[in-house]
């Protein structure tokens, strides 16, 4: 096991900013690193690493995977040197030994030696995750380098001070929940922002609506926090886009805000955000924590921020944010868990994983005091209904509590003691919201509460089932429904195109081009966007994958692409239907349409958020008709969406470049197929020890009669060789020419139909499509008002669809 310099190096920078902190703040005993040439032995027995005593480092700048470079949080160790053995074949080997410091706190807890030598132990054995982390796939190593390089340029040197303040008490108080002292919330000239003066949020929270520009709530902001802020227990509904993660969370902060703050470091958990995707909940934690952080600075900090002299650094969050998903370590996420948080943004799959594990972690949850359904209605369909199920379980205040859904659940009967001895809180509030929740099912919560409470049974998996199994403190919960009619928001223009199914690919690349801006397209299926990613590469388009079989790392390091790429193109699955907030996402394609209203919802409200501008397109085949009218339908329209006008000159050219790409693309495919083969056949024959006819890994067409089957098989009768690379150059260029519109002249641009002379002279045209005009999607079409009336021409009533969550 050996470490690389570089990683060494980075390590060693970032416990040294720690240590000198320690020693510039306080009298205790410097920690020199060890350096290579201060080598001595010491003891290498060993211990898990999730025993290390790593910790937050709070800063008030980092706020998680993307405002973090991808990186989750940032820890440290303290106490600790390193030093540097002899490995195999000269490679130097790093052991992490706990310092005097650390020996000695432990010998006066009389633990002494022995004590001691398992610290080494521990710390060596993080040495093994580094390792291991050096190990992973080239792309997530760029993804944790960049997170290290961001780590070393801004260390925060106020917060790690602040921990070190709060190293002391570290053990003496385990949790001491709300043992310190209440902080005097600062004045506020509500005059600043009237239209938030009703809301009884803390002061700091108003103060960070100043700097991020959130002038005034939304509608849902305006109805659901006042309710939480009462202690109500709140079920919104409101349009994709309304701002309903912070009519959430805020009545949530403002309680922790005004809570006295705790003696202890560690941080009781408070509060639960359980979200159906892992973006979402990193998303959430970003959100929060991009608000949060302007509500740490005084006064006198603003002043000299506003004038930039501000030379100090502001001091730790005073609320925590935690995330739980999966696909990214847990172990990782077991010590923020270890370390405590005021609230946790969670994946169902993964907390469950780690409560089962861990009982502190269980009655966290059992005595949470808000627990937050972020949506809801997705939740239940993505395959983790069981363990929502007993997560919610977990808050239940009833017998039914402590008992399983099943006699025989397993969990259960092991929690069984816990559960008896803590009891879940009285004064817990459940937060339920979606932007798509059946009226059916608000009634039915309603009902349920006038008849008396939850219903016992077996586990089930819908929406009411869910609510049923919620137990909401509050006798009448506020059920909030703020939904738009027809689903989607005033500001969305939806707009469709009619074509072959084979004909999508070339639609789908004549409006990306015709009208350039961040689009994301939805596929139906994982193959759709592996067929199509590699087609949209060879045509030169900045295009993103993100599906479930990708890896988490990968799946946030596209989605950061995509943000970040002008013109940027994501192709994805229903993965991104849900919450994803990305800025100014101007297209949504349904190149698939969905297979319910509600997923068609989400998905087109990824664009035209906050009362912003979108534009949402369906491709749509003869075969999607009867689909897209159900859809159409169950959304409450009566007329047809609105064809998209076509500029059918520039298909011509369109569909050439679209051929040599895909003739590309399946030569290329076959290639590797055949190289793949290959492989697998020198694999195998070394296995069994044959020799292999070498005709059989040859790539000669020779057609000998006398070939073995394998050979035959893959040489079909006067197949011709592709020319690849006469290919790509062919299609380079092709890409490299401008297109013309149908009535336009190159050689005489004064000319024609279309006069294109000033728009090349003032470059105010189109980039690529010349004559084409620049107006955006949104303004090709108006709202379907006047058009044609749903299934008026073409007959046949929408078959099928009931309601909006059934499938069509
Ligand atoms: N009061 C406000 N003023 C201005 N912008 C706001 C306000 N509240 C939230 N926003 C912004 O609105 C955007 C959408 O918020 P959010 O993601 O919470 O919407 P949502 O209702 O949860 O959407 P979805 O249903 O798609 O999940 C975010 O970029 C957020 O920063």
């Amino acid at each position: 096991m050996s470490l690389s310099e570089d990683k060494m190096a980075q390590i060693k920078r970032k416990l040294n900013a720690s240590t000198k902190m320690k020693s510039k703040g306080k009298s205790k005993s410097s920690h020199s690193l060890g350096s290579p040439s201060s080598t001595k032995p010491r003891p290498r027995a060993r211990l898990a690493p999730n025993e290390l005593k790593w910790k937050a480092v709070n800063t008030s700048s980092f706020s998680g995977i993307d405002g973090g470079g991808g990186m989750m949080m940032l820890e440290e160790l303290d106490d600790v040197d390193i030093e540097w053995d002899e490995g195999e074949g000269g490679s130097r080997v790093a052991r992490f030994v706990a310092t005097e410091g650390k020996k000695k706190k432990e010998k006066g807890k009389g633990k002494g030696k022995e004590k001691a030598v398992e610290d080494v132990t521990e710390i060596n054995d993080d040495i093994d995750e580094e390792q291991e982390q050096e190990n992973v796939a080239d792309e997530e190593e760029e993804v944790t380098d960049e997170a290290d390089e961001e780590e070393e340029e801004s260390p925060d040197f106020a917060a790690l001070a602040q921990e070190d303040m709060n190293d002391e008490d570290d053990e003496d108080h385990e949790d001491d929940g709300d043992e310190g002292e209440v902080e005097e919330e600062p004045l506020f000239d509500d005059a600043l922002l009237p239209e938030w003066k009703d809301i009884t949020l803390h002061t700091l929270l108003k103060k960070a609506f100043l700097a991020t520009g959130y002038v005034k709530p939304t509608d849902i902001q305006k109805r659901a926090i006042p309710a939480g802020l009462s202690g109500r227990d709140v079920v919104g509904v409101a349009e994709t886009g309304s701002g309903k993660t912070l009519a959430y969370s805020l009545p949530i902060l403002s309680h922790l805000l005004r809570k006295p703050v705790p003696a202890s470091k560690k941080r009781k958990l408070s509060g639960l955000i359980l979200c159906p995707t892992r973006e979402l909940a990193l998303q959430v934690v970003d959100h929060l924590n991009a608000l949060l952080k302007h509500t740490v600075s005084t006064t006198e900090d603003d002043e000299e921020e506003k004038e930039g002299t501000s030379s100090k650094s502001k001091g730790p969050p005073r609320i925590s944010v935690g995330s739980v998903v999966g696909g990214l370590s847990a172990q990782k996420q077991k010590r923020i868990l270890d370390r405590g948080c005021d609230i946790l943004v969670a994946t169902p799959g993964r907390l469950w994983d780690l409560i089962k594990a861990d009982d502190d972690l269980a009655s966290g949850i059992r005595t949470l005091r808000f627990l937050v359904i972020d949506e809801a209605d997705r939740m239940i369909e993505n395959g983790h209904f069981a363990e929502l199920e007993n997560i919610v379980r977990l808050t239940q205040r009833s017998e039914a509590a402590t008992q399983g859904p099943d006699d025989d659940d397993p969990v259960f009967a092991q929690m069984s003691t816990l559960l008896e001895d803590s009891k879940a809180r009285d004064d817990m509030q459940t937060f339920v919201f979606s932007a798509t929740l059946s009226k059916d099912l608000q009634q039915n919560l309603k009902r349920r509460h006038q008849s008396g409470g939850r219903k016992k049974g077996k586990r089930s998996s819908t929406l009411e089932d869910l609510v049923d199994k919620l137990d909401f403190r509050d006798p009448k919960p506020e059920v909030i429904d703020l939904s738009p009619e027809g689903g989607v928001v005033s500001t969305l223009r939806e707009s469709m195109i009619e074509c072959v199914v084979s004909d999508k690919d070339l639609y789908l690349y004549y409006f990306l081009l015709r009208y350039p801006g961040r689009s994301l397209v939805f596929v139906g299926s994982i193959d759709g966007i592996r067929r199509l990613i590699p087609l949209f590469t060879l045509l030169q388009l900045p295009i993103f994958p993100l599906h479930s079989q990708l890896q988490q790392k990968q799946r946030l390091k596209n989605l950061d692409r995509f943000k970040s790429t002008k013109n940027g193109i994501l192709i994805a699955t229903d993965v991104a239907a849900r919450g994803l907030d990305i800025p100014q996402v101007d297209h949504v394609i349904h190149f698939n349409l969905p297979r319910t209203a509600d997923a068609y919802i989400h998905r087109s409200g990824r664009t035209a958020r906050a009362k912003n501008e979108g534009f949402a397109l369906q491709l749509c085949s003869p075969e999607d008709k009867g689909v897209q009218r159900a859809l159409m339908k169950s959304l409450g329209r009566t007329h047809e969406l609105p064809e998209l006008p076509i500029e059918s000159g520039f298909l011509p050219s369109l569909r050439e470049r679209i051929r040599i790409a895909r003739e590309i693309e399946k030569a290329e495919h076959t290639q590797q197929k055949s190289t793949h083969d290959k492989n697998w056949l020198i694999e195998t024959a070394e296995l069994m020890d044959l020799d292999i006819d070498p005709d059989l890994l040859s790539d000669q067409d020779d057609q000998d009669p006398d070939l073995p089957y394998t050979k035959k098989q893959k040489t079909k009768k006067g197949a011709k060789r592709v020319d690849v690379r006469g290919l790509k150059d062919e299609l380079r260029g092709l890409l490299s020419e401008k297109l013309l519109a149908r009535g336009v002249s190159a050689r005489y641009p004064t000319s024609g139909s279309k006069i294109i002379v000033d728009d090349l002279l003032r470059e105010t045209g189109h980039a690529t499509l010349l004559g084409a005009g620049t107006k955006k999607a949104y303004d090709e079409v108006q709202s379907s008002k006047g058009k044609r009336k749903l299934g008026q021409k073409r007959g046949g009533a929408a078959a099928g669809l009931v309601n909006k969550k059934k499938k069509i």
